[in-house]
């Protein structure tokens, strides 16, 4: 048996998985996404060129990836520990920080965050989109790969002196890259060797969820300790839903406090409110998923923070939990949804 059998493996160490507490599955705390940059409609150019204004709060909602600056997420730094420290105040205990390889993670700085605010942090291993695949990634065996994302968990990453707890977010598109298929093979043989939690990140295609569990399951993964991240904005459709949900993933919920109108990566998706996100959690209740439902904000871009007029990361806790218990979902199974199933999932074979 390993050493991290049994345990949850933070920036810090190793801790017992009963300290964990209020967990929110899927945040970032310093990253970029400008590889995600989308050109402004036309005319709003000058907005975007400045957009820090309380005037143009509402465009940046409704825009958020088409200003530079607001994918710069890691030059707020300072914001983001008094956000922690806001979350501890509202009850919160550990954060799952979903920055791999690709955007920009910063080890050092999330065990600085750690350490100064008291939050448990979890990084993770591995490797975003193809997009932000370097030509020597590309070029990697799935052996290679694997072999790194080993290392990052069972010995150190980056260069520092952290281990990772958790692979992921594996980046995946639609249709999935030669590259994002090798690395998801790659994820899923360092989980049989590691017995640890994994985290998706899906393209965005209803199909895509399904598909990338399918990979993953020949390649010899552990489902029932797999995340399908971003479900609010891959699956619609009730049905279909159920139909993923008995693959035996989590399901997470992650994108509570985003609200626009059209969703520029895929002007399909009608990007549900917080409402329509609470009723669905309610509905996966009472379907018999209640064991298996994640929910975060994912906050990968500036003006999600509270210093900018966002909900920041204790919105689910303050907000979102009241509305879960409104729609009656019992404080047991909210319990649940924020405390044991996270527990469960991060907690290593
Ligand atoms: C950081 C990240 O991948 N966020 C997800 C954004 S998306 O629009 O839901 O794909």
């Amino acid at each position: 048996m390993s050493e991290l059998s049994g345990k949850v493996q933070t920036v810090l160490g190793l801790v017992d998985p009963d300290q964990l507490g209020r967990t929110m599955t899927h945040e970032h705390l310093t990253m970029t996404f400008a590889c995600c940059y989308f050109p402004p409609p036309q005319g709003d150019e000058a907005v975007a060129e400045n957009p820090f204004q309380m005037q143009h709060m509402h465009w940046l909602r409704q825009n958020p990836y088409s200003c530079h600056e607001n994918l710069l997420l890691q030059q707020e730094v300072p914001a983001v520990r008094d956000e922690l420290l806001a979350y501890r105040k509202a009850g919160g205990g550990t954060i799952v920080e979903n920055t791999t390889t690709g955007i920009d993670r910063d080890l050092p700085t999330l065990k600085q965050l750690s350490k100064d605010t008291g939050v448990h942090v979890i990084a993770g291993a591995g490797y975003y989109v193809d997009c932000t695949h370097t030509e020597a990634t590309k070029r990697m065996s799935v052996e290679k790969l694997t072999d790194i994302i080993v290392s990052e968990v069972l010995h150190r990453a980056d260069g520092t002196d952290i281990r990772c707890g958790v692979i992921g977010e594996i980046g995946t598109g639609w249709p999935i890259t030669e590259s994002e298929r090798k690395v998801l093979r790659a994820t899923a043989h360092a989980q049989t060797q590691l017995g640890c939690p994994v985290i998706i990140h899906p393209g965005r295609n209803p199909a895509a969820p399904a598909e990338v569990l399918r990979i993953l399951q020949e390649a010899g993964g552990d489902i029932s300790k797999t995340v399908m991240s971003h479900l609010d904005r891959t699956i619609f459709d009730d049905g279909e839903l159920l139909e993923f949900a008995k693959l035996g993933s989590y399901l997470e919920y992650d994108l509570f406090g985003t609200e626009m109108l059209d969703y520029p990566y895929n002007l399909e998706v009608d990007m549900p409110s917080d409402s329509q996100r609470v009723k669905t959690l309610a509905f996966l209740v009472k379907e018999g998923y209640g064991d298996k439902v994640l929910v975060a904000h994912d906050i990968h871009t500036k003006n999600r923070l509270t210093k900018y007029g966002g909900h920041g990361y204790s919105h689910i806790l303050k907000n979102i939990v009241p509305k879960m218990l409104m729609r009656g979902i019992s404080q047991h199974q909210v319990d649940k949804i924020l405390i044991d199933n996270p527990k469960h999932w991060l907690t290593f074979k």
